[in-house]
């Protein structure tokens, strides 16, 4: 096992200006619907990382062409994809289909929700399976889904399964309609569907049932995605998306920076009473990350978008705030508010329990093995204020607890970070992208206020 990394501290406040590689969320997006689209497409300055490699795997794997190619990205080539070969089309007609092929998920929410409609729609025998957390995330409204329209799969010795591993046996051909999908556990359930769904005979009428769907913001970057690439969607009646039955026009899209991942940057900023600038800040965008422009003022910053270069300027204190359905920023978040001098509430983020790992048990497992006072409740966290000290910070193969791990460092001495490598998940180049950040310590005036923070 290797060392843990130790989490620089910033004795001066940070002032720099920082990058993040492309979007998680609409390159896997992306890739998804090249695979389905009626000719090749181009990806500009998507994001290269596990996830995204797993997600072009797992194409390859079906059959589509994903090729790296030049292009102007800082973070890496572009991808060229040629799409899988569905029926009907003049690939299929030359191939006697797939045979057996087989998926690696790893840990992506993305390519174990995304990619079986999609296996549905190739001819062959397609076996998934990831990594061993991977087989304990939610899966089955996913699976029920795809049964209910048609579509075989099996599990292990020919059982019924509810989650990985599984074999969708793929005809080719989805004849599509209306599904009843309980997307409670993850707005990825209905996204998955959505995604393939102009592609089904009928196209598809989804309705959800059950307690309220999270992460809905991730649903509307795919309904605006689909629309993009010519593809119908009616999302008028809350709970319910129609998709109209029809190609996916080939495109050629720049993705934007991943406003996720800039969210430990920018909490840089509160944590060492500094300024993060990101330049090239997407506006409008469907990224939830968006919402940092929202939530960090709440926590004591000052937030401002001006010539698309958003700046973060850390207030003298961080205050505690009490924040609905922060999704995929939550673990960010809770890392602020631990650093925080009054309470704070997170609600609305139960599902974080089937991420990576179960988010609110390690968020207050860590935050309590640096000295302070977290408690989950049904559908969060209360976190309380506490003098912090160093300690180890366990990352639980997640990369959002990684960073949490190293926005502590900032302003607590003496924090390690377990396998920090685990963010190649999203952002391979982490820990040199931090240094970098760290070693723009361009305003030696600001002075040094760490005795205060620490
Ligand atoms: O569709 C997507 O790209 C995602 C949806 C969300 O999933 P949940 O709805 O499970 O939170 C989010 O947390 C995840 O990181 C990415
Ligand atoms: C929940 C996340 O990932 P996934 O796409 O694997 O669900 C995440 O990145 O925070």
């Amino acid at each position: 096992m290797t060392a843990a990394w130790p989490a620089p501290f910033a004795a001066r406040p940070v002032d720099a200006t920082v990058t993040v590689p492309g979007s998680k969320s609409l390159t896997n997006r992306y890739l998804v619907l090249a695979a389905l689209a009626d000719g090749p497409s181009r990806l500009r300055a998507p994001l290269h990382s596990r996830d995204s490699a797993l997600m072009a795997g797992a194409l390859r794997a079906l059959g589509a062409t994903v090729t790296e190619v030049e292009g102007d990205g800082e973070y890496g080539p572009d991808l060229e994809i040629v799409p899988v070969p569905t029926r009907g089309t003049a690939e299929d007609s030359a191939a006697p289909g797939l045979g057996k092929a087989s998926v690696d998920c790893g840990l992506a929410g993305t390519v174990m929700r995304f990619v079986p409609p999609v296996a549905a729609l190739v001819r062959g025998e397609i076996a998934f399976d990831g990594d061993p957390h991977a087989r304990v995330r939610p899966m089955g409204p996913v699976i029920e889904a795809l049964g209910a329209l048609g579509v075989k799969l099996s599990g292990p010795d020919g059982t019924e399964p509810m989650s990985l591993p599984f074999t969708v046996h793929g005809t080719g051909e989805v004849a599509g309609g209306h599904i009843v999908v309980d997307a409670s556990g993850s707005s990825q359930f209905v996204s998955a569907l959505l995604l393939a769904g102009a592609r089904f005979a009928e196209g598809l009428h989804l309705e959800h049932v059950g307690p309220p769907v999270p992460s809905l913001d991730h649903i509307a970057m795919t309904v605006e995605v689909l629309r993009g690439v010519g593809v119908e969607v009616d999302d008028s009646v809350p709970n319910q998306w129609r998709v109209m039955p029809g190609p996916i026009r080939a495109f050629d899209v720049r993705i934007e920076q991943d406003l996720s991942n800039a969210g430990p940057f920018l909490a840089a900023a509160l944590a060492t009473r500094g300024t993060v600038r990101i330049p090239n800040w997407p506006s409008p965008t469907a990224q939830v990350g968006d919402a940092w422009r929202e939530i960090l003022p709440k926590l004591g910053a000052s937030v401002t978008l001006d010539g698309g270069t958003l700046t973060v300027r850390g207030g003298n204190r961080i205050t505690g705030a009490d924040l609905a359905g922060t999704s995929e920023l939550a673990p960010t978040v809770a890392a602020l508010c631990a650093l925080a001098d009054t309470p704070s509430h997170l609600t609305g983020i139960a599902h974080l329990r089937g991420h990576e790992t179960d988010r609110l048990a390690a968020l207050v497992n860590e935050i309590t093995r640096l000295g302070g006072d977290a408690e989950e409740t049904t559908d969060g966290l209360v976190i309380r204020p506490a003098k912090l000290h160093g300690a180890v910070v366990r990352s639980y193969a997640d990369h959002r607890m990684a960073t949490a791990g190293a926005v502590w460092g900032l302003a607590v001495q003496g924090v390690q970070v377990e396998d920090i490598a685990t963010t190649s998940k999203t952002m391979p180049d982490f820990p040199q992208m931090w240094s970098r950040m760290l070693a723009q310590h361009t305003d030696p005036a600001a002075g040094t206020d760490a005795e205060a923070r620490a």
